[in-house]
């Protein structure tokens, strides 16, 4: 738990998210704003080949109107041109065949709007079309008509009539031919019935006042659209040519292809849902985001892999600086040729390490040394002579110890003054470590009292020369700023005698020597050994 809330906070798992994060980002951000470009140009693309679909469609329903509306035309003009009387109509209508395959039925009106001749059928009943607004229209222009779709009152179909007006040799009006469409009759939907977008799409034909006059619905036919803003009908409505996105009454979004035609003030419709209309594209989407999804998969992966390769400076850092904590390296351990940020960092520890350990020295220095002379203080000799002894043990030579006291130092204090009392006691020093080998260990135990150890003796004779080389040392009078002054000194001297001997036993000895010394007038040495009861009076 504790780990895993450590990756958590990690600078590697940060770095990660936000690598991740950014390519998130960018992948969404670039595939997202790439397919919304690539969305609006095939839908631009979809719609054009939709309307020009479309385009074909209006132009066969203008053709076959042109064509219908020429044929009824030229029957009228033989009528007219031959003067026929209305009775007579019946029998050249029923004289072109072409009529037959054009229209549904052909009818002829008087000018009270009674049916005076019907291709279909003689005996058709007698309606009257007065009150019909493509009646009255006919008349009013003189001059054809295409109607509104409307239920005809002969047939009960729905049915759109085109019309011309008759007239006799004088050109007076006499009535109207009129040439009636079955808007259900194959001849007119086939056509409209095959043309279809996609698998789900359709094509309508709406009037100008939101009626239907075709939709692959046949229910529907006749109906009046709903008109409202955004609906079908409105969008087909708006506008001569172009589209738009719609919603079906269910919800579906639609893309609305419309156009208008040039026959007649029908507008012709293509509802083609978004869903089939983009499948392509939506299956592109699909492929793209889950293209994005590996990718970030895959960036993250590499992410975490070059982070974790990127920061192992970092932790190498971390363990040198453990490592040096515990005392398991030094700080040469730290890279400190890194060119990098980590170099830098390196460096600074380097540095800082160097500052602490010289700090750490000096420490030790000041822990260890006799202010006053620079000789080792009696810490650093407590610490020294036992390691002197395990060597003198290893190696099975004996370790001579001298203990030095100056001879009435107090009354040079007191005489001189504390001031000449240190003199004395740093000419002293220096004397002494001047007469010793630099292997030696001379260490100041406190006040005028200090300490030789002595290593690697070849003979137990050597210790006599010791002796008196330090006598013979002290021995020129010390030059103190009140004048020459004569200094004198007492040695104790001790020399082990197993390996077993410890720094008390040898202390003790020395300090039996000095005794010794002092007792028979100072001013000279003697040696005793470890164990031995008798002080030997050298001088
Ligand atoms: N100037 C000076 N005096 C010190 C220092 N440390 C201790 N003393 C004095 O050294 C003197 C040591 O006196 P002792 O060793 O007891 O007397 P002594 O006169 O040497 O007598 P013997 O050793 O018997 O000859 C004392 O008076 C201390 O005050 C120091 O650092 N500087």
């Amino acid at each position: 738990m504790r780990q895993l809330y450590s990756v958590f906070f990690s600078f590697k798992f940060k770095i990660t998210t936000l690598v991740i994060a950014l390519v998130l980002f960018a992948g969404i951000g670039s595939g997202g704003i790439s397919l919304l470009i690539a969305e609006s140009e095939l839908r631009q693309v979809i719609a054009r080949q939709e309307l020009s679909l479309l385009t074909g469609a209006a132009a066969f329903i203008d053709n076959d109107l042109q064509n219908k509306r020429q044929l009824l035309k030229t029957v009228t003009e033989e009528i007219n041109e031959r003067g026929l009387p209305l009775e007579q109509i019946q029998a050249l209508l029923e004289t072109h065949e072409t009529l037959r395959d054009a229209f549904f039925n052909v009818n002829a009106f008087d000018l009270d709007g009674n049916l005076v001749a019907s291709l279909r059928d003689r005996r058709a009943k007698r309606v009257n079309i007065a009150e019909r607004a493509y009646f009255k229209d006919t008349l009013r222009l003189q001059e054809g008509v295409i109607s509104a779709p409307f239920k005809s009152a002969l047939s009960g179909q729905p049915v759109v009539v085109l019309t011309q007006p008759l007239r006799d040799a004088d050109g007076k009006l006499t009535g109207i031919l009129l040439g009636a469409i079955d808007l259900l009759r194959p001849s007119f939907s086939a056509q409209l019935d095959n043309l279809r977008a996609g698998a789900d799409g359709y094509l309508f034909i709406v009037t100008d006042n939101g009626v239907t006059v075709y939709h692959p619905d046949k229910n529907r036919i006749l109906e009046k659209g709903d008109d409202q803003p955004g609906t079908l009908t409105a969008a087909a409505l708006g506008s001569d040519e172009g589209w738009e996105d719609g919603l079906l009454d269910d919800g579906v979004p639609v893309l609305l292809v419309h156009k208008h035609l040039r026959e007649t003030d029908w507008t012709i419709g293509l509802s083609y849902p978004v869903r089939s209309a983009f499948a392509s594209m939506l299956s592109v989407r699909m492929r793209a985001l889950l293209g994005a999804a590996v990718l970030t998969c895959v960036a993250g992966l590499f992410g975490w892999l070059i982070t974790k390769n990127l920061l192992r400076p970092l932790g190498r850092l971390h363990r040198h600086v453990e490592d040096i904590s515990a005392g398991r390296a030094d700080i040469s351990v730290f890279d400190v040729a890194r060119k990098d940020e980590f170099g830098h960092l390196s460096r600074a520890f380097y540095a800082l390490s160097q500052r602490r350990e010289r700090a750490e020295l000096e420490l030790h220095r000041l822990a260890t040394t006799d202010v006053l002379t620079g000789l080792h203080n009696r810490r650093m000799f407590d610490a020294l002579l036992p390691q002197a002894l395990a060597r003198g043990a290893r190696s099975g030579q004996p370790v001579g110890l001298a203990l030095l006291d100056i001879d009435h130092f107090k009354a040079i204090n007191d005489t001189l003054g504390h001031p000449a009392g240190d003199q004395v006691l740093i000419e002293f020093s220096r004397r002494l470590t001047g007469a010793v080998r630099t292997t030696d260990t001379v260490a100041r135990l406190a006040g005028d009292e200090f300490v030789i150890v002595f290593e690697q003796l070849s003979s137990s004779t050597e210790m006599d020369v010791l002796g008196e080389k330090i006598l013979a040392a002290m021995h020129a009078p010390f030059q103190l700023a009140s004048g020459p002054r004569e200094v004198r000194t007492s040695i104790g001297i001790a020399l082990t005698t197993t390996a077993a001997d410890s720094a008390e036993d040898i202390m003790r000895a020395a300090d039996q020597a000095l005794y010794g010394v002092k007792a028979a007038g100072r001013n000279g040495y003697a040696i005793n050994s470890v164990g031995a009861e008798r002080v030997v009076r050298v001088r």
